[in-house]
């Protein structure tokens, strides 16, 4: 039997033809959500979506009636998506994910069912400025997170532990075993991207392609003493300085303002961990490697001596949304 699974993103969507739990082939197209929203046009979406499916199944000899299902994850149920649809509420797990699914009918060029998976929230109930601080959603990582617990330690499972997810958002998840018990959102590549993209600081951090994957580690720890010494606003002005009085090269001020950047979020990270999730000590971190290796030499560097357990799961070595879908509809 095959089925078809998109994890649409905010600047990525991928495509996967499945046979029973194996992926047959895999593509990506560079539009997501941010296409959509800056363009107003959710056509986009629906067209690139049209031309990864049409394209992978005209390379595996099948036709759409050969597809028994097809599925989508991830910003695709945002309003900047397909059709906007309500998240799910936590706790949850697969079964719970499987369960809320929203069937959808595209009749503008898939004329049939897309079975769509839900972001999830931490509140179900109605929600004004009084009590707006203490919503956090994610949309996608939900599939993730199912198949990173197939890669934790055995032991971890026995009690609560604690999901990191960066990206443009980073979400911190609360997991008791296999259920999702508790979410903590937090703005994260966005300020990176909006600091190297637009800002005077754009052309001092820019890098070649083919180092924008790796990271030095000791100015990413420069980059949190700073915030510590001195807060967000001076740590990022001293990566400008840098410039100014030609310290260092782009490769170790950006390396510098991404332990900034990812220090400040650790920090809020650890008041709520602090605050509401004491009683855990494991944490994983689940991110294109640089990215992972970046918060692990961070969250050390922040609690040091504190007997946290950390480990980082590398994206670009394990694929866990697609794992995570399998788990889910096979749930
Ligand atoms: O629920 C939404 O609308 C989001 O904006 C979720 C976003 O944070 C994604 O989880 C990032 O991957």
């Amino acid at each position: 039997m095959y089925y078809f699974y998109f994890d649409c993103g905010t600047s990525n969507t991928r495509g996967y033809l499945i046979q029973n739990s194996t992926v047959i082939s895999s593509q990506n197209l560079n539009i997501g959500s941010k296409d959509v929203s800056i363009c107003n046009d959710k056509s986009l979406l629906v067209r690139g979506l049209k031309t990864i499916y049409d394209s992978l199944l005209h390379k595996a000899g099948l036709t759409d009636h050969d597809i028994s299902c097809i599925y989508a994850s991830g910003m695709i149920t945002s309003p900047y998506g397909l059709v906007e649809v309500p998240h799910a509420a936590i706790p949850i797990d697969k079964q719970g994910i499987k369960a809320s699914i929203f069937i959808h009918f595209e009749h503008t060029l898939f004329h049939r069912e897309i079975h769509l998976i839900r972001g999830l929230k931490t509140t179900s109930m109605d929600l004004s400025w009084d009590v707006i601080e203490e919503i956090n959603n994610l949309r996608g990582e939900e599939v993730e997170i199912a198949g990173i617990c197939n890669h934790l330690p055995i032991q971890w499972k026995s009690s609560k532990y604690i999901i990191l997810l960066p990206g443009s958002h980073t979400h911190a998840v609360l997991m008791d075993k296999e259920t999702i018990l508790d979410i903590f959102s937090l703005f994260s590549g966005e300020i990176f991207h909006a600091l190297t993209s637009a800002t005077v600081l754009a052309s001092s951090t820019e890098v070649q392609e083919g180092k924008l994957q790796s990271i030095d580690l000791n100015a990413v720890k420069k980059g949190c003493e700073y915030v510590q010494k001195y807060g967000f606003a001076r740590a990022v002005y001293i990566i400008h300085a840098m410039k100014i009085f030609n310290i260092e090269d782009n490769y170790k001020r950006r390396s510098c303002l991404s332990g900034v950047v990812t220090s400040t979020v650790m920090q809020s990270f650890l008041k709520h961990l602090k605050s509401k999730w004491e009683q855990t000590n494991n944490i994983a971190v689940y991110a294109e490697e640089s990215i992972a290796n970046t918060y692990l030499e961070v969250l050390r560097y922040l609690t040091w001596n504190t007997g946290l357990e950390t480990i980082a799961l590398a994206r670009n070595k394990m694929n866990c949304c697609v794992e995570g879908f399998v788990d889910i509809i096979n749930s």
